[in-house]
């Protein structure tokens, strides 16, 4: 049985950001993996009662991201009717911030609302849910106030509505969306019936997050960024797409059911085959991951639709490529695991995993070459040679899908390494216009790293959110 909501004490949740270092396009299939690494840039999730008064009850949400202009959204739900879940309908205000839609929130609010009405038969009651993300999420020129002020600050105010926010990629959406689904289900649901300290429980917040978040997304990606968000760093086997087919729409008849039985993997036609594998990542003590944000407003639409025609067309050349590069992103993750397990003052050579990155460049520059794609353009080729030319710079990458948003780089955990690549990128600029890009773009060293830890739990120092909430 639900205890009152009134009795419920505010929870927070948070989930971090990711990064696929290795196993863009082939972690798009099954056959093959990705090795993702969480960061340590969190966005968190805070839910608390919301104050009536006189009694009165109103069924209402509000969700506010207040870091945003007018970023608040009110949400009426009600029970549909023949089992159909909770449907949520935003109310449109006075003010301009509930003219906006945030389709990312709608919907990971009407999927776990209707997931925790499908466990528990009490009435939902109002609920003030506030989203903080941390600075590195969005490139914030924007911000309002000076920096001294700013980084006493963990969240910083960006100043600028959300959708001119400049985002780095570091999977927002996919961090919101599980940190909220999270959040609202330790908030309405009894301990008992579900933990994110069991295994089980960890298990259904992935698939709960990785529906709402296809819905919200319109498409079936490979979900690494969901898995990131609940897992941390692993290595990422996806989930069959077809699991999510013929899941149907919040309201038709039989929708709460359906995704009660998808959630908890009860149907036998629908078992979840995600693979989640930590234990084969490490990053050795003594390196860090290291996150670059290429300002060069050049993102290539239909990169992964190009590359997928292209295997298509050319099954057995693709079919070399996918196993070499399967095995060069195999060999990183080995090679890290190696490091790892080496004492940790003993004198380590890179030498190996320097080979490795070079490797799997040279590959992704083929895969980009036949497939006529920018996946590493030569604009990043330069960038990525000149970091790594750097005193204690291994090497790096273009994650993810790649093209000129950003890169990553493995680097020796010291002050003067950092300091040094700073000042060099400092200086530079990343000409995106020879080939296809859209223009010049700085280069920015994000303060992220990498994180192990995926959905976590937070017990708020005093202060922590407060200057946040309402
Ligand atoms: N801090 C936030 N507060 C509210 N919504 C957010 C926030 N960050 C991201 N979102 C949601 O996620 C969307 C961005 O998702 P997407 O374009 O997929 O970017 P990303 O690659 O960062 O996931 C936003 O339009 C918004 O709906
Ligand atoms: C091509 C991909 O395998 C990797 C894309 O990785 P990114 O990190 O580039 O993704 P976004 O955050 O959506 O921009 C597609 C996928 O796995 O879904």
């Amino acid at each position: 049985m639900l205890s009152k909501t009134a009795e419920r004490g505010a929870i927070a949740i948070s989930a971090p950001g990711k990064v696929l270092l290795a196993g863009g396009y082939l972690v798009l299939d099954r056959d093959y993996t990705g090795l993702v690494f969480g960061l340590d840039a969190r966005i968190h999730v805070h839910v608390q009662t919301l104050p009536t008064c006189d009694g009165l009850i109103l069924s209402e949400i509000i969700v506010r991201s207040p870091q945003f202009r007018d970023a608040e959204w009110r949400y009426g739900y009600r029970l549909t009717e023949d089992d159909g879940g909770i449907q949520v309908t935003q109310l449109k205000g006075h003010s301009t911030s509930s003219q906006s839609r945030n389709r990312f929130v709608e919907t990971a609010l009407a999927y776990a609302l209707t997931y925790v009405s499908s466990l528990a038969h009490e009435s939902i009651e109002p609920a003030s849910i506030t989203i903080l993300a941390d600075t590195d999420y969005y490139s914030h020129a924007g911000t309002s106030e000076s920096t001294t002020t700013q980084a006493k600050k963990r969240f910083p105010d960006f100043n600028v509505p959300l959708t001119e926010a400049h985002k780095t990629g570091l999977g927002s959406s996919a961090a919101l969306v599980t940190a909220f689904t999270a959040a609202v289900l330790s908030h309405y649901l009894p301990p008992n019936a579900i933990s994110l300290d069991t295994e089980s429980g960890r298990a259904r917040l992935h698939n709960l997050a990785q529906a709402a978040h296809c819905a919200a997304q319109g498409k079936v990606g490979s979900g690494f960024d969901v898995a990131a968000a609940v897992y941390g760093s692993c290595i990422y086997k996806r989930f069959s797409p077809s699991l999510l087919e013929g899941l149907g729409e919040i309201g038709t008849t039989g929708f709460s059911n359906h995704l009660r039985s998808l959630i908890e993997g009860t149907d036998p036609m629908k078992k979840w085959d995600t693979q989640i594998n930590k234990s084969a990542v490490s990053v050795p003590k003594g390196l860090k991951l290291l996150m670059c944000d290429v300002d060069c407003g050049s993102e290539t639409v239909g990169m992964v639709k190009t590359v997928l025609n292209w295997r298509k067309d050319k099954p057995e050349e693709a079919a070399l490529l996918w196993a070499a590069l399967q095995k060069g992103n195999e060999d990183l993750a080995g090679e890290l695991r190696r490091l790892a397990q080496l004492p940790e003052h003993s004198a380590k050579d890179y030498e190996d995993l320097r080979v490795v990155i070079l490797t799997i460049r040279s590959l992704i520059r083929e895969m980009s070459e036949k497939a006529g794609v920018p996946i590493e353009p030569r604009a990043q080729t330069e960038l990525l040679d000149a970091c790594s030319r750097l005193p204690g710079v291994i090497g790096g990458v273009v994650p993810g899908a790649g093209g000129f948003d950003a890169i990553a780089l493995l680097v020796e955990d010291k002050v003067e390494v950092v300091t040094e690549l700073h000042s060099f990128l400092d200086a530079y600029k990343v000409d995106a216009t020879e080939d296809g890009g859209a223009s010049m773009g700085k280069v920015r060293l994000l303060g992220v790293k990498q994180e192990m830890e995926g959905i976590k739990a937070e017990e708020p120092e005093p202060g922590l959110y407060s200057d946040w909430l309402r």
